[in-house]
Protein backbone atom coordinates (compact mmCIF):
# COMPACT_ATOMS: atom_id res chain seq x y z
CA UNK A 1 0.00 0.00 0.00
CA UNK A 2 1.49 3.14 -1.06
CA UNK A 3 0.39 6.60 -0.44
CA UNK A 4 1.26 8.67 -3.84
CA UNK A 5 3.50 11.72 -2.15
CA UNK A 6 1.53 14.09 -4.70
CA UNK A 7 -1.82 13.50 -2.68
CA UNK A 8 0.01 15.21 -0.15
CA UNK A 9 1.45 18.49 -1.60
CA UNK A 10 -0.07 21.56 -0.93
CA UNK A 11 -2.99 22.67 -2.77
CA UNK A 12 -1.92 26.29 -2.84
CA UNK A 13 0.38 28.64 -2.02
CA UNK A 14 1.31 30.20 1.58
CA UNK A 15 -2.08 30.75 3.62
CA UNK A 16 -1.91 31.87 7.44
CA UNK A 17 -2.78 28.41 9.23
CA UNK A 18 0.73 26.94 6.85
CA UNK A 19 2.66 30.09 8.45
CA UNK A 20 0.95 29.47 12.11
CA UNK A 21 1.90 26.12 12.03
CA UNK A 22 5.55 26.60 10.98
CA UNK A 23 5.68 28.96 13.90
CA UNK A 24 4.96 26.56 16.24
CA UNK A 25 6.97 23.96 14.73
CA UNK A 26 9.88 25.88 14.56
CA UNK A 27 9.23 27.26 18.25
CA UNK A 28 8.79 23.91 19.88
CA UNK A 29 11.66 22.27 17.82
CA UNK A 30 13.76 24.68 19.80
CA UNK A 31 14.73 27.96 17.47
CA UNK A 32 17.37 29.69 19.03
CA UNK A 33 15.23 32.71 19.40
CA UNK A 34 17.56 34.93 21.28
CA UNK A 35 20.26 34.27 18.64
CA UNK A 36 17.78 35.22 15.78
CA UNK A 37 16.60 38.41 17.37
CA UNK A 38 20.34 39.59 17.71
CA UNK A 39 20.63 38.38 14.16
CA UNK A 40 17.38 40.43 13.01
CA UNK A 41 18.79 43.27 15.10
CA UNK A 42 22.04 43.00 12.98
CA UNK A 43 20.64 42.26 10.02
CA UNK A 44 18.40 45.85 10.52
CA UNK A 45 21.47 47.63 11.23
CA UNK A 46 23.33 46.30 8.33
CA UNK A 47 20.32 47.33 6.05
CA UNK A 48 20.30 50.82 8.06
CA UNK A 49 24.16 51.49 7.17
CA UNK A 50 23.54 51.02 4.14
CA UNK A 51 21.16 53.63 3.68
CA UNK A 52 24.11 56.09 4.98
CA UNK A 53 26.77 55.58 2.19
CA UNK A 54 25.10 56.62 -0.63
CA UNK A 55 24.01 59.73 0.74
CA UNK A 56 27.54 60.33 2.51
CA UNK A 57 28.72 59.71 -0.94
CA UNK A 58 27.04 61.89 -2.50
CA UNK A 59 27.82 64.72 0.06
CA UNK A 60 31.33 63.68 -0.34
CA UNK A 61 31.38 64.25 -4.17
CA UNK A 62 29.54 67.98 -3.50
CA UNK A 63 31.76 69.12 -1.46
CA UNK A 64 34.46 68.18 -3.84
CA UNK A 65 33.08 69.85 -6.39
CA UNK A 66 32.83 73.53 -4.44
CA UNK A 67 36.13 73.40 -2.19
CA UNK A 68 38.05 71.19 -1.27
CA UNK A 69 38.38 67.33 0.38
CA UNK A 70 36.63 66.47 4.01
CA UNK A 71 38.91 64.93 6.05
CA UNK A 72 36.53 63.62 8.49
CA UNK A 73 33.53 62.48 6.18
CA UNK A 74 36.32 60.19 4.64
CA UNK A 75 36.90 58.56 8.29
CA UNK A 76 33.52 58.91 8.76
CA UNK A 77 32.62 56.82 5.29
CA UNK A 78 35.51 54.54 5.88
CA UNK A 79 33.71 53.86 9.18
CA UNK A 80 30.53 53.33 8.12
CA UNK A 81 31.52 50.91 5.29
CA UNK A 82 34.23 48.76 7.73
CA UNK A 83 29.98 48.64 9.81
CA UNK A 84 28.20 47.56 6.87
CA UNK A 85 30.72 44.72 6.79
CA UNK A 86 31.30 43.66 10.14
CA UNK A 87 27.10 43.79 11.14
CA UNK A 88 26.92 41.71 7.70
CA UNK A 89 29.46 39.07 8.74
CA UNK A 90 28.29 38.93 11.90
CA UNK A 91 24.80 38.56 11.34
CA UNK A 92 25.22 36.03 8.65
CA UNK A 93 27.27 34.27 11.25
CA UNK A 94 24.36 34.02 13.56
CA UNK A 95 21.84 33.45 11.25
CA UNK A 96 23.64 30.74 9.45
CA UNK A 97 23.97 29.04 13.65
CA UNK A 98 20.44 29.80 13.81
CA UNK A 99 19.50 27.81 10.61
CA UNK A 100 21.35 24.89 10.97
CA UNK A 101 20.58 24.94 14.63
CA UNK A 102 16.88 24.05 14.13
CA UNK A 103 16.89 22.05 11.02
CA UNK A 104 19.55 20.02 13.25
CA UNK A 105 16.60 19.34 16.13
CA UNK A 106 14.08 19.24 13.68
CA UNK A 107 15.53 16.67 12.05
CA UNK A 108 16.87 14.50 15.75
CA UNK A 109 12.80 15.44 16.25
CA UNK A 110 11.66 13.63 13.06
CA UNK A 111 14.08 10.95 13.54
CA UNK A 112 12.90 10.02 17.29
CA UNK A 113 9.33 10.24 15.68
CA UNK A 114 10.00 8.21 12.68
CA UNK A 115 11.73 5.41 14.82
CA UNK A 116 8.59 6.04 17.75
CA UNK A 117 5.71 5.57 14.70
CA UNK A 118 3.55 2.62 14.08
CA UNK A 119 4.29 -0.28 11.69
CA UNK A 120 1.08 0.71 9.94
CA UNK A 121 2.65 4.02 9.13
CA UNK A 122 5.51 2.55 7.13
CA UNK A 123 2.65 -0.04 5.43
CA UNK A 124 1.24 3.84 4.38
CA UNK A 125 4.41 5.13 3.39
CA UNK A 126 7.09 4.71 0.81
CA UNK A 127 10.83 4.64 2.62
CA UNK A 128 12.32 6.85 -0.10
CA UNK A 129 9.29 9.55 0.91
CA UNK A 130 9.97 9.50 4.42
CA UNK A 131 13.91 9.68 3.77
CA UNK A 132 13.38 12.68 1.54
CA UNK A 133 11.31 14.14 4.11
CA UNK A 134 13.60 14.14 6.89
CA UNK A 135 16.55 15.44 4.68
CA UNK A 136 15.43 17.33 2.25
CA UNK A 137 11.84 18.84 3.33
CA UNK A 138 13.80 20.51 6.37
CA UNK A 139 16.84 21.50 3.94
CA UNK A 140 14.13 24.02 3.07
CA UNK A 141 12.90 24.95 6.44
CA UNK A 142 16.72 26.04 7.07
CA UNK A 143 17.49 27.67 3.82
CA UNK A 144 14.64 30.17 4.72
CA UNK A 145 15.72 30.60 8.12
CA UNK A 146 19.33 31.22 7.05
CA UNK A 147 18.97 32.74 3.93
CA UNK A 148 15.34 34.42 3.02
CA UNK A 149 13.47 35.10 6.70
CA UNK A 150 15.54 37.81 8.41
CA UNK A 151 16.64 39.35 5.23
CA UNK A 152 13.31 39.65 3.78
CA UNK A 153 12.36 42.05 6.93
CA UNK A 154 15.51 43.65 6.80
CA UNK A 155 15.21 44.03 2.70
CA UNK A 156 11.33 45.37 3.12
CA UNK A 157 12.52 47.92 6.01
CA UNK A 158 16.03 48.97 3.09
CA UNK A 159 13.33 49.17 0.71
CA UNK A 160 10.75 51.52 2.61
CA UNK A 161 14.16 53.54 4.35
CA UNK A 162 15.59 54.18 0.90
CA UNK A 163 12.28 55.35 -0.93
CA UNK A 164 11.86 57.71 2.46
CA UNK A 165 15.61 59.01 1.36
CA UNK A 166 14.84 59.37 -2.51
CA UNK A 167 11.47 61.04 -1.77
CA UNK A 168 14.03 63.27 0.74
CA UNK A 169 16.47 63.69 -2.35
CA UNK A 170 14.30 64.96 -5.06
CA UNK A 171 10.24 63.46 -5.21
CA UNK A 172 10.14 63.48 -8.81
CA UNK A 173 13.16 60.86 -9.59
CA UNK A 174 11.03 58.99 -7.01
CA UNK A 175 7.73 59.19 -8.22
CA UNK A 176 9.73 58.17 -11.94
CA UNK A 177 10.99 54.74 -9.88
CA UNK A 178 7.76 54.09 -8.07
CA UNK A 179 6.00 53.85 -11.77
CA UNK A 180 8.40 50.61 -12.30
CA UNK A 181 7.10 48.39 -9.62
CA UNK A 182 3.99 47.33 -10.99
CA UNK A 183 5.40 46.91 -14.33
CA UNK A 184 8.13 44.52 -12.15
CA UNK A 185 5.19 42.94 -10.44
CA UNK A 186 3.07 42.36 -13.32
CA UNK A 187 6.18 40.05 -14.49
CA UNK A 188 7.29 38.53 -11.28
CA UNK A 189 3.70 37.27 -9.95
CA UNK A 190 2.70 35.07 -12.88
CA UNK A 191 6.43 33.90 -13.66
CA UNK A 192 6.65 32.68 -10.11
CA UNK A 193 3.68 31.18 -9.67
CA UNK A 194 5.05 29.01 -12.91
CA UNK A 195 8.25 28.53 -10.81
CA UNK A 196 6.26 27.22 -8.33
CA UNK A 197 4.11 24.52 -10.34
CA UNK A 198 7.63 23.27 -11.96
CA UNK A 199 9.55 22.87 -8.87
CA UNK A 200 7.04 21.20 -6.85
CA UNK A 201 6.90 18.91 -9.50
CA UNK A 202 10.20 18.23 -10.21
CA UNK A 203 10.65 17.67 -6.15
CA UNK A 204 8.26 14.52 -6.63
CA UNK A 205 10.04 13.62 -9.16
CA UNK A 206 13.23 13.72 -7.68
CA UNK A 207 11.31 11.82 -4.71
CA UNK A 208 9.75 9.02 -7.31
CA UNK A 209 13.42 8.69 -8.94
CA UNK A 210 14.86 7.96 -5.68
CA UNK A 211 12.32 5.38 -4.91
CA UNK A 212 13.23 3.89 -7.98
CA UNK A 213 17.25 3.50 -7.34
CA UNK A 214 16.50 2.44 -3.66
CA UNK A 215 14.33 -0.78 -4.95
CA UNK A 216 16.50 -1.49 -7.48
CA UNK A 217 19.75 -1.18 -6.10
CA UNK A 218 18.28 -3.11 -3.08
CA UNK A 219 16.96 -6.00 -5.21
CA UNK A 220 19.65 -6.42 -7.42
CA UNK A 221 19.93 -10.01 -6.79
CA UNK A 222 15.96 -10.37 -8.40
CA UNK A 223 16.94 -7.78 -10.84
CA UNK A 224 20.27 -9.55 -12.35
CA UNK A 225 18.76 -13.12 -12.03
CA UNK A 226 15.33 -12.16 -14.09
CA UNK A 227 16.98 -10.58 -16.63
CA UNK A 228 15.13 -7.24 -16.16
CA UNK A 229 18.39 -5.05 -16.29
CA UNK A 230 16.97 -3.20 -19.48
CA UNK A 231 13.36 -2.85 -18.09
CA UNK A 232 14.73 -0.88 -14.92
CA UNK A 233 17.44 0.82 -17.47
CA UNK A 234 13.91 2.25 -19.01
CA UNK A 235 12.53 2.86 -15.76
CA UNK A 236 15.19 4.47 -14.78
CA UNK A 237 15.79 6.50 -17.96
CA UNK A 238 12.12 7.52 -18.09
CA UNK A 239 12.33 9.03 -14.65
CA UNK A 240 15.29 11.14 -15.51
CA UNK A 241 14.18 12.14 -18.80
CA UNK A 242 11.30 13.42 -17.07
CA UNK A 243 13.72 15.48 -14.98
CA UNK A 244 15.88 16.61 -17.89
CA UNK A 245 12.16 17.66 -19.38
CA UNK A 246 11.57 19.82 -15.83
CA UNK A 247 14.91 21.17 -15.25
CA UNK A 248 14.91 22.79 -19.57
CA UNK A 249 10.90 23.91 -18.78
CA UNK A 250 12.54 25.88 -15.46
CA UNK A 251 15.48 26.95 -17.67
CA UNK A 252 13.10 28.15 -20.25
CA UNK A 253 10.92 30.33 -17.02
CA UNK A 254 14.59 32.01 -16.24
CA UNK A 255 15.92 32.35 -19.37
CA UNK A 256 12.66 34.47 -19.44
CA UNK A 257 12.47 35.70 -16.27
CA UNK A 258 16.13 37.38 -15.71
CA UNK A 259 16.52 38.94 -19.04
CA UNK A 260 13.02 40.10 -18.49
CA UNK A 261 14.35 41.72 -14.82
CA UNK A 262 17.51 42.86 -16.51
CA UNK A 263 15.67 44.80 -19.14
CA UNK A 264 13.38 46.39 -16.44
CA UNK A 265 16.47 47.42 -14.25
CA UNK A 266 18.30 48.73 -17.15
CA UNK A 267 15.36 50.77 -18.20
CA UNK A 268 14.91 52.50 -15.62
CA UNK A 269 18.49 53.07 -14.41
CA UNK A 270 18.56 54.67 -18.05
CA UNK A 271 15.31 56.61 -17.11
CA UNK A 272 16.75 58.05 -14.10
CA UNK A 273 20.23 58.63 -15.04
CA UNK A 274 18.81 60.51 -18.14
CA UNK A 275 16.40 62.22 -16.36
CA UNK A 276 18.21 63.08 -13.59
CA UNK A 277 21.11 64.32 -15.77
CA UNK A 278 18.54 67.13 -17.22
CA UNK A 279 17.45 68.06 -13.97
CA UNK A 280 21.26 68.78 -12.41
CA UNK A 281 22.14 70.52 -16.22
CA UNK A 282 19.17 72.99 -15.09
CA UNK A 283 20.64 73.04 -11.79
CA UNK A 284 17.56 71.96 -10.07
CA UNK A 285 19.50 68.93 -8.48
CA UNK A 286 23.26 68.63 -7.61
CA UNK A 287 25.71 66.20 -9.11
CA UNK A 288 26.07 64.37 -5.82
CA UNK A 289 22.20 64.19 -5.14
CA UNK A 290 21.92 62.08 -8.28
CA UNK A 291 24.76 59.95 -7.59
CA UNK A 292 22.91 59.30 -3.88
CA UNK A 293 20.34 58.46 -5.97
CA UNK A 294 21.58 56.01 -8.47
CA UNK A 295 23.45 54.30 -5.55
CA UNK A 296 20.43 53.87 -3.24
CA UNK A 297 18.36 52.22 -6.82
CA UNK A 298 21.04 49.62 -6.55
CA UNK A 299 20.79 49.13 -2.52
CA UNK A 300 16.79 49.08 -3.14
CA UNK A 301 17.30 46.40 -6.27
CA UNK A 302 19.19 43.90 -4.91
CA UNK A 303 16.56 43.30 -1.82
CA UNK A 304 13.32 43.37 -4.22
CA UNK A 305 15.12 41.08 -6.68
CA UNK A 306 15.58 38.38 -3.64
CA UNK A 307 11.64 39.32 -3.02
CA UNK A 308 10.66 36.53 -5.47
CA UNK A 309 13.00 34.09 -4.34
CA UNK A 310 11.83 34.48 -0.82
CA UNK A 311 8.82 34.03 -1.56
CA UNK A 312 8.90 31.18 -3.72
CA UNK A 313 10.90 29.77 -0.73
CA UNK A 314 8.26 30.35 1.69
CA UNK A 315 6.02 28.01 -0.72
CA UNK A 316 8.97 25.59 -0.95
CA UNK A 317 8.84 25.66 2.76
CA UNK A 318 4.68 25.47 2.56
CA UNK A 319 4.82 22.43 1.09
CA UNK A 320 7.70 20.96 2.92
CA UNK A 321 5.60 21.77 6.61
CA UNK A 322 2.48 20.15 4.56
CA UNK A 323 4.95 17.08 3.83
CA UNK A 324 6.16 17.24 7.92
CA UNK A 325 2.90 17.57 8.96
CA UNK A 326 1.77 13.51 8.28
CA UNK A 327 4.64 13.07 10.11
CA UNK A 328 4.98 14.62 13.25
CA UNK A 329 1.54 14.32 13.90
CA UNK A 330 1.02 10.49 13.64
CA UNK A 331 0.27 9.04 16.84
CA UNK A 332 3.49 7.34 18.04
CA UNK A 333 3.34 3.62 18.75
CA UNK A 334 2.58 3.96 22.57
CA UNK A 335 1.38 6.98 23.80
CA UNK A 336 0.82 5.70 26.84
CA UNK A 337 4.21 4.53 27.24
CA UNK A 338 4.73 5.58 31.33
CA UNK A 339 2.07 3.80 32.22
CA UNK A 340 2.71 0.73 31.14
CA UNK A 341 3.08 -2.14 33.52
CA UNK A 342 6.16 -4.39 33.57
CA UNK A 343 6.27 -7.56 32.60
CA UNK A 344 6.03 -10.50 35.08
CA UNK A 345 9.08 -12.36 36.12
CA UNK A 346 8.17 -15.64 35.39
CA UNK A 347 6.98 -16.81 31.38
CA UNK A 348 3.02 -16.65 31.48
CA UNK A 349 0.30 -17.96 29.24
CA UNK A 350 -0.89 -16.34 26.08
CA UNK A 351 -4.25 -16.69 24.92
CA UNK A 352 -6.00 -15.13 21.95
CA UNK A 353 -9.25 -13.98 22.73
CA UNK A 354 -11.70 -13.93 19.86
CA UNK A 355 -8.98 -11.43 17.76
CA UNK A 356 -10.29 -9.65 14.58
CA UNK A 357 -7.74 -8.18 12.52
CA UNK A 358 -7.48 -6.28 9.40
CA UNK A 359 -4.72 -3.65 7.77
CA UNK A 360 -7.08 -1.87 6.09
CA UNK A 361 -11.09 -0.98 6.20
CA UNK A 362 -11.27 -3.90 3.84
CA UNK A 363 -11.65 -7.57 4.28
CA UNK A 364 -10.77 -8.91 7.85
CA UNK A 365 -7.50 -10.97 7.66
CA UNK A 366 -8.14 -12.51 10.66
CA UNK A 367 -11.69 -13.73 12.16
CA UNK A 368 -12.68 -14.88 15.31
CA UNK A 369 -8.88 -16.39 16.55
CA UNK A 370 -9.17 -18.04 20.03
CA UNK A 371 -5.85 -19.88 20.84
CA UNK A 372 -4.91 -20.58 24.09
CA UNK A 373 -1.06 -21.10 24.61
CA UNK A 374 0.93 -22.48 27.52
CA UNK A 375 3.63 -20.79 29.35
CA UNK A 376 6.09 -22.84 28.25
CA UNK A 377 4.83 -24.90 25.69
CA UNK A 378 4.86 -25.04 21.71
CA UNK A 379 2.42 -23.73 19.60
CA UNK A 380 2.29 -24.53 15.53
CA UNK A 381 1.12 -22.85 13.37
CA UNK A 382 -0.07 -24.01 10.06
CA UNK A 383 -1.87 -23.45 7.00
CA UNK A 384 -1.61 -22.07 3.44
CA UNK A 385 -0.19 -19.18 2.25
CA UNK A 386 -1.63 -15.59 3.20
CA UNK A 387 -4.09 -17.61 6.10
CA UNK A 388 -2.10 -15.00 8.36
CA UNK A 389 0.33 -17.07 10.29
CA UNK A 390 3.01 -13.81 10.30
CA UNK A 391 -0.34 -11.80 10.94
CA UNK A 392 -0.76 -13.54 14.24
CA UNK A 393 3.28 -12.96 14.89
CA UNK A 394 2.80 -9.04 14.26
CA UNK A 395 0.03 -9.03 16.35
CA UNK A 396 2.12 -10.60 19.25
CA UNK A 397 4.75 -7.79 18.49
CA UNK A 398 2.47 -5.29 19.02
CA UNK A 399 2.99 -4.02 15.44
CA UNK A 400 -0.68 -3.40 14.98
CA UNK A 401 -3.65 -3.55 17.29
CA UNK A 402 -6.34 -6.16 17.06
CA UNK A 403 -9.87 -4.34 15.77
CA UNK A 404 -11.90 -6.58 17.67
CA UNK A 405 -11.19 -9.01 20.41
CA UNK A 406 -8.03 -9.36 23.35
CA UNK A 407 -4.41 -11.03 23.47
CA UNK A 408 -3.74 -11.49 27.25
CA UNK A 409 -0.01 -12.41 28.52
CA UNK A 410 -1.56 -13.78 31.98
CA UNK A 411 -4.03 -11.83 33.64
CA UNK A 412 -3.17 -8.95 31.41
CA UNK A 413 -3.91 -7.71 28.26
CA UNK A 414 -0.85 -7.34 25.98
CA UNK A 415 -0.94 -3.32 25.24
CA UNK A 416 -1.14 -3.15 29.18
CA UNK A 417 2.49 -3.68 29.43
CA UNK A 418 5.07 -1.19 28.63
CA UNK A 419 5.49 -1.75 25.16
CA UNK A 420 9.74 -1.94 25.87
CA UNK A 421 9.27 -4.12 27.89
CA UNK A 422 7.53 -6.19 26.68
CA UNK A 423 9.28 -6.12 23.16
CA UNK A 424 12.12 -7.43 25.06
CA UNK A 425 10.80 -10.78 26.23
CA UNK A 426 10.29 -11.43 22.86
CA UNK A 427 12.77 -13.52 20.78
CA UNK A 428 12.38 -13.47 17.09
CA UNK A 429 13.74 -15.93 14.48
CA UNK A 430 12.77 -15.48 10.85
CA UNK A 431 13.01 -17.06 7.92
CA UNK A 432 15.40 -14.34 6.35
CA UNK A 433 17.48 -13.01 9.47
CA UNK A 434 18.11 -9.50 8.77
CA UNK A 435 21.57 -8.20 9.41
CA UNK A 436 22.60 -4.93 10.65
CA UNK A 437 25.34 -3.00 9.23
CA UNK A 438 28.30 -2.98 11.70
CA UNK A 439 30.17 -5.96 12.98
CA UNK A 440 29.23 -9.40 13.87
CA UNK A 441 29.66 -8.39 17.44
CA UNK A 442 27.07 -5.32 17.29
CA UNK A 443 24.54 -7.87 15.36
CA UNK A 444 24.33 -10.47 18.15
CA UNK A 445 23.95 -7.56 20.78
CA UNK A 446 22.03 -5.41 18.91
CA UNK A 447 19.53 -3.12 21.28
CA UNK A 448 21.47 -4.73 24.22
CA UNK A 449 24.96 -3.36 23.84
CA UNK A 450 24.55 -1.45 27.38
CA UNK A 451 23.00 -4.43 29.48
CA UNK A 452 25.50 -7.46 27.93
CA UNK A 453 29.68 -8.31 28.37
CA UNK A 454 31.42 -9.96 26.32
CA UNK A 455 31.60 -13.38 28.23
CA UNK A 456 27.28 -13.40 27.99
CA UNK A 457 27.84 -12.89 24.42
CA UNK A 458 30.34 -15.43 23.54
CA UNK A 459 28.40 -17.99 25.87
CA UNK A 460 25.16 -16.88 23.53
CA UNK A 461 27.26 -17.22 20.08
CA UNK A 462 28.10 -20.61 21.61
CA UNK A 463 25.07 -21.96 22.51
CA UNK A 464 23.92 -20.51 19.24
CA UNK A 465 26.69 -22.84 17.55
CA UNK A 466 27.66 -19.70 15.82
CA UNK A 467 30.72 -19.44 17.88
CA UNK A 468 33.25 -21.65 15.78
CA UNK A 469 32.23 -20.45 12.56
CA UNK A 470 33.04 -16.51 14.03
CA UNK A 471 36.36 -16.89 15.33
CA UNK A 472 37.01 -19.24 12.26
CA UNK A 473 37.04 -15.70 10.67
CA UNK A 474 39.94 -13.46 10.32
CA UNK A 475 38.57 -10.82 12.08
CA UNK A 476 36.33 -13.30 14.21
CA UNK A 477 33.18 -10.79 16.25
CA UNK A 478 35.13 -7.72 14.56
CA UNK A 479 33.71 -8.68 11.09
CA UNK A 480 31.85 -6.65 9.39
CA UNK A 481 29.12 -8.04 7.84
CA UNK A 482 25.75 -5.99 6.12
CA UNK A 483 25.79 -3.24 3.10
CA UNK A 484 29.16 -3.12 3.59
CA UNK A 485 30.85 -6.03 5.23
CA UNK A 486 31.61 -9.95 4.31
CA UNK A 487 28.17 -11.88 2.78
CA UNK A 488 26.62 -14.61 5.38
CA UNK A 489 25.05 -18.19 4.73
CA UNK A 490 21.43 -18.29 5.93
CA UNK A 491 22.25 -21.04 8.55
CA UNK A 492 25.05 -18.61 9.62
CA UNK A 493 22.55 -15.40 9.77
CA UNK A 494 20.20 -17.86 11.53
CA UNK A 495 22.20 -18.75 13.91
CA UNK A 496 23.72 -15.03 14.55
CA UNK A 497 19.75 -14.40 15.25
CA UNK A 498 19.46 -16.84 17.48
CA UNK A 499 22.37 -15.81 19.58
CA UNK A 500 20.92 -12.63 19.47
CA UNK A 501 17.66 -13.93 20.52
CA UNK A 502 19.27 -16.08 23.44
CA UNK A 503 20.97 -12.91 24.89
CA UNK A 504 17.50 -11.27 25.20
CA UNK A 505 16.94 -14.09 27.04
CA UNK A 506 12.84 -13.88 26.22
CA UNK A 507 10.38 -15.50 27.56
CA UNK A 508 7.83 -15.57 24.20
CA UNK A 509 9.84 -16.63 21.03
CA UNK A 510 8.40 -16.44 17.26
CA UNK A 511 10.28 -18.70 15.31
CA UNK A 512 9.37 -18.60 11.48
CA UNK A 513 10.83 -21.81 10.27
CA UNK A 514 12.87 -21.71 7.11
CA UNK A 515 11.83 -23.23 3.75
CA UNK A 516 14.85 -22.50 2.25
CA UNK A 517 17.09 -25.91 2.24
CA UNK A 518 20.07 -25.47 4.05
CA UNK A 519 23.11 -27.60 4.01
CA UNK A 520 23.02 -30.55 6.55
CA UNK A 521 25.75 -29.16 8.73
CA UNK A 522 24.01 -26.10 9.12
CA UNK A 523 20.19 -27.33 9.70
CA UNK A 524 21.44 -29.54 12.11
CA UNK A 525 23.61 -26.76 14.18
CA UNK A 526 20.32 -24.56 13.46
CA UNK A 527 18.27 -27.25 14.98
CA UNK A 528 20.23 -27.80 18.03
CA UNK A 529 20.26 -24.21 18.49
CA UNK A 530 16.73 -23.35 18.18
CA UNK A 531 16.08 -26.08 20.85
CA UNK A 532 18.50 -24.33 23.34
CA UNK A 533 15.97 -21.61 22.69
CA UNK A 534 13.05 -22.95 22.45
CA UNK A 535 13.18 -25.12 26.06
CA UNK A 536 13.16 -21.98 28.11
CA UNK A 537 9.79 -20.11 26.51
CA UNK A 538 6.63 -20.12 25.33
CA UNK A 539 7.07 -20.79 21.66
CA UNK A 540 5.11 -20.23 18.60
CA UNK A 541 6.43 -21.24 15.32
CA UNK A 542 4.93 -21.38 11.73
CA UNK A 543 5.89 -24.43 11.22
CA UNK A 544 7.61 -25.96 7.92
CA UNK A 545 9.33 -29.12 9.60
CA UNK A 546 7.95 -32.19 9.83
CA UNK A 547 9.39 -32.65 13.56
CA UNK A 548 8.21 -29.62 14.91
CA UNK A 549 4.74 -30.04 14.40
CA UNK A 550 4.95 -33.84 15.57
CA UNK A 551 6.71 -32.43 18.40
CA UNK A 552 4.33 -29.22 18.91
CA UNK A 553 2.38 -29.40 21.98
CA UNK A 554 -0.66 -28.22 20.08
CA UNK A 555 -0.37 -27.34 16.02
CA UNK A 556 -2.97 -24.70 15.27
CA UNK A 557 -4.49 -24.65 11.50
CA UNK A 558 -5.47 -21.47 9.95
CA UNK A 559 -7.01 -21.02 6.78
CA UNK A 560 -8.62 -18.06 5.31
CA UNK A 561 -7.95 -16.39 8.41
CA UNK A 562 -10.14 -18.63 10.56
CA UNK A 563 -8.93 -21.52 12.80
CA UNK A 564 -10.34 -24.62 11.69
CA UNK A 565 -8.54 -26.94 13.93
CA UNK A 566 -6.66 -27.11 17.17
CA UNK A 567 -4.60 -30.38 18.35
CA UNK A 568 -1.85 -32.61 18.62
CA UNK A 569 -0.29 -33.65 15.32
CA UNK A 570 -2.36 -37.23 15.25
CA UNK A 571 -5.61 -35.91 16.64
CA UNK A 572 -5.55 -33.67 13.74
CA UNK A 573 -4.78 -36.37 10.79
CA UNK A 574 -7.40 -38.39 12.17
CA UNK A 575 -9.80 -35.64 12.82
CA UNK A 576 -9.08 -32.87 10.44
CA UNK A 577 -9.82 -33.99 6.70
CA UNK A 578 -7.60 -31.03 5.10
CA UNK A 579 -4.82 -31.08 7.39
CA UNK A 580 -4.60 -34.75 6.79
CA UNK A 581 -4.47 -33.90 3.16
CA UNK A 582 -2.16 -31.16 3.68
CA UNK A 583 0.27 -32.70 5.53
CA UNK A 584 0.27 -36.17 3.52
CA UNK A 585 0.50 -34.00 0.07
CA UNK A 586 3.58 -32.21 1.68
CA UNK A 587 5.29 -35.10 3.54
CA UNK A 588 5.10 -36.98 0.17
CA UNK A 589 6.28 -34.57 -1.85
CA UNK A 590 9.19 -34.36 -0.06
CA UNK A 591 9.75 -37.52 1.47
CA UNK A 592 12.64 -38.70 -0.97
CA UNK A 593 14.05 -34.79 -1.06
CA UNK A 594 13.97 -34.07 3.07
CA UNK A 595 11.68 -36.43 5.19
CA UNK A 596 11.83 -33.55 8.02
CA UNK A 597 10.77 -30.75 6.00
CA UNK A 598 7.39 -29.94 5.17
CA UNK A 599 6.91 -26.88 2.75
CA UNK A 600 3.64 -24.75 1.68
N1 LIG B 1 1.33 -4.98 5.86
C1 LIG B 1 0.27 -5.48 5.24
N2 LIG B 1 -0.65 -4.67 4.70
C2 LIG B 1 -1.74 -5.17 4.06
N3 LIG B 1 -1.99 -6.48 3.92
C3 LIG B 1 -1.10 -7.35 4.43
C4 LIG B 1 0.07 -6.90 5.11
N4 LIG B 1 0.76 -7.99 5.51
C5 LIG B 1 0.06 -9.06 5.08
N5 LIG B 1 -1.07 -8.69 4.46
C6 LIG B 1 -2.11 -9.57 3.90
O1 LIG B 1 -2.61 -10.36 4.96
C7 LIG B 1 -2.85 -11.68 4.55
C8 LIG B 1 -2.16 -12.64 5.50
O2 LIG B 1 -0.80 -12.46 5.37
P1 LIG B 1 0.25 -13.21 6.30
O3 LIG B 1 1.60 -12.71 5.93
O4 LIG B 1 -0.17 -13.11 7.70
O5 LIG B 1 0.06 -14.71 5.79
P2 LIG B 1 0.96 -16.00 6.10
O6 LIG B 1 0.02 -17.07 6.47
O7 LIG B 1 2.04 -15.67 7.06
O8 LIG B 1 1.56 -16.27 4.67
P3 LIG B 1 2.98 -16.94 4.27
O9 LIG B 1 2.93 -18.37 4.75
O10 LIG B 1 2.96 -16.90 2.79
O11 LIG B 1 4.04 -16.13 4.90
C9 LIG B 1 -2.37 -11.79 3.13
O12 LIG B 1 -3.50 -11.73 2.30
C10 LIG B 1 -1.53 -10.55 2.92
O13 LIG B 1 -1.65 -10.09 1.62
Amino acid sequence: MEAPFEKELPAGPINKSMLRYLYKLLSTTGMPKKILSIAALLSIASSMIGLVWPVMTGRFIDQFSTGGINGLLIILLVGVFLMEALTTGVSYYMLAYAGNRTVTMLRKRLWSKTLALPVHFFDNHRSADVMSRISRDTDEIRTLITEHLISFFSNVLTVIGALVILFWLDWRLTLVVLLAAPLGAAVIMPIGGKMYKISMNMYEQLGQFASVLTQVIGEIRLVKYSNAEKREQKNGFDKVDHLFELSMKEAKVYAVLSPLMSMIMIVLLTTVVAYGGMRVSSGALSTGVLVSFVLLLFQIMLPINTFATFYSNLQKVSGAVERLKPILEAEVEDEHDEKGAIMPILTQDIVFHNVEFAYSSEEPILKGINIYMHAGQVTALVGPSGSGKTTIFSLLERFYVPDKGLITYGERSIADFDIASFRSKIGYVSQESPLVDGTIRDNIMYGRIDTVTEAEMIEASQQAYAHDFITSLSKGYDTEVGERGIRLSGGQKQRIAIARALLRKPDILLLDEATASLDSDSEHEVQQALEHLMSRCTTIVIAHRLSTITNADQIVVLEFGQITGTGRHEELLNTHSSYAEWTNKQFRQTRSHDPQRLID
